[in-house]
């Protein structure tokens, strides 16, 4: 079917569901630790924090060959669950265990699979964008999903790339996280190394930052790099969808924090994250899920980098306005859901917080019922 996706609600079609394979470790260098500040209070990083891309890659945190099974095993059943509600599901290349490092005029870095598909590409009806990564090992992750893209483009998508940033130390805007350590046990980031290829702050930014409703995209810009990708979106997307910013409601990603079920109803986080949404968004009805408990999550080691905060099952799917695929760890959310009327289908997902993403981050809808950007803010 043609590119089609407008909204996180409307009845599913297709899905791009992430790949798993060969997901061994994290590189530890500046790009990681920015990324992963705000979760780094649930996990044990240890200091220094990162070495500098000079230091070739990073220190390498390795991640335990059976939770890569296990995240291998749960990814491929999530697949059969589509099959069953027959959605059809795309899947990018798997990385190939030879792949090393890959170099570009700027730093090295170790590649990390297509996993979390949502991060960097993002749909707008009939166009796929491709979206300026923040995280260096993440550089050529939408490589993977080219078979998938070009298809795309063959039966008549658009399908964009935004530009790619040299990503030397300076391009980074660190005032998030200098802001939030203030006063705080944890190491600042203070010591970016200068490289030749000096261009100041440059545009970054995950489709996983933009909330979609229809005509509408509200963006979550936290930093200057997020602030020079949205502008990038406001001038592509004009005349066609209104953009919408939202100051510093997370870090970066923002499907953890809200989500849209369907129109007139959003999942939000906690009170304190709906107050900070914008007056239109605010007249929506909303459900808070339970807090998250701890055996919610399996128990992890101290070298064990846990990369989410305790709110990522949050980050559910929606099949329809009215069917939600939602981890099946997770009964008190599911409970939730189906107390307001929802079909809840659960799907088993352990180590979401070790590989950092939930069920939304691992897909990105391309084809969802609906012709057309609709106006819903007016709900
Ligand atoms: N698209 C994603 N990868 N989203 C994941 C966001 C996770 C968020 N930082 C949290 O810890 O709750």
């Amino acid at each position: 079917m043609l590119l089609n996706s407008y909204d996180s609600w409307s009845p599913l079609r297709e899905v791009v569901l992430g790949s798993a394979d060969n997901y061994t470790s994290h590189a530890r260098e500046l790009s990681f630790d920015l990324f992963f500040h705000d979760e780094t209070p649930y996990s044990r990083i240890y200091y220094p924090r990162h070495v500098s891309p000079g230091a070739g890659t990073g220190r390498r945190s390795p991640i335990k060959q059976r939770y890569v099974e296990e995240l291998r095993e749960d990814v491929e059943q999530m697949a059969d669950t589509f099959a069953q509600l027959s959605i059809t599901v795309h899947r990018p290349l798997p990385l190939d265990a030879a792949t090393g490092e890959v170099h570009t005029p700027a730093f090295a870095a170790a590649v990390v699979p297509p996993l979390n598909i949502r991060d960097n590409s993002i749909v707008f009806g009939d166009e796929i964008i491709e979206t300026p990564p923040l995280v260096r090992s993440r550089y050529f992750e939408t490589q993977f999903l080219k078979p998938v893209y070009a298809e795309y483009f063959r039966r008549g998508g658009r399908w964009t790339v935004m530009p790619r940033p040299m990503m030397t130390d300076a391009s980074f805007d660190l005032s998030y996280v200098a802001e939030a350590d203030k006063g705080s046990l944890f190491e600042t980031i203070t010591d970016p190394r200068p490289s030749p290829y000096d261009t100041g702050f440059e545009m970054m930014i995950d489709g996983a930052q933009c909330l979609r409703l229809g005509r509408d995209v509200f963006v979550n810009v936290s930093n200057a790099n997020h602030a020079l990708g949205c502008d990038w979106l406001e001038r592509h997307l004009e005349g066609r969808f209104r953009v919408h910013r939202l100051h510093r409601l997370a870090d970066s990603h923002i499907d953890s924090t809200v989500l849209a079920l369907r129109p007139g109803l959003l999942l939000v986080r906690t009170p304190d994250v709906a107050e900070q949404l914008p007056k239109a968004l605010q007249r929506w009805d909303m459900i808070f899920p339970p807090e998250p408990e701890d055996n919610n999550f399996p128990d992890y080691d101290d070298g064990d980098l846990i990369l989410t905060s305790r709110y990522i099952d949050l980050n559910v799917l929606s099949v329809s306005p009215d069917t939600v695929m939602v981890n099946a760890a997770c009964p008190e959310l599911a409970r939730t859901l189906e107390g307001r009327g929802f079909t809840v289908v659960p799907v088993r997902h352990r180590h979401r917080r070790l590989f950092g993403g939930g069920l939304h981050c691992f897909t990105l809808d391309t084809v969802r019922e609906g012709s057309g950007p609709e106006d819903y803010l007016d709900y």
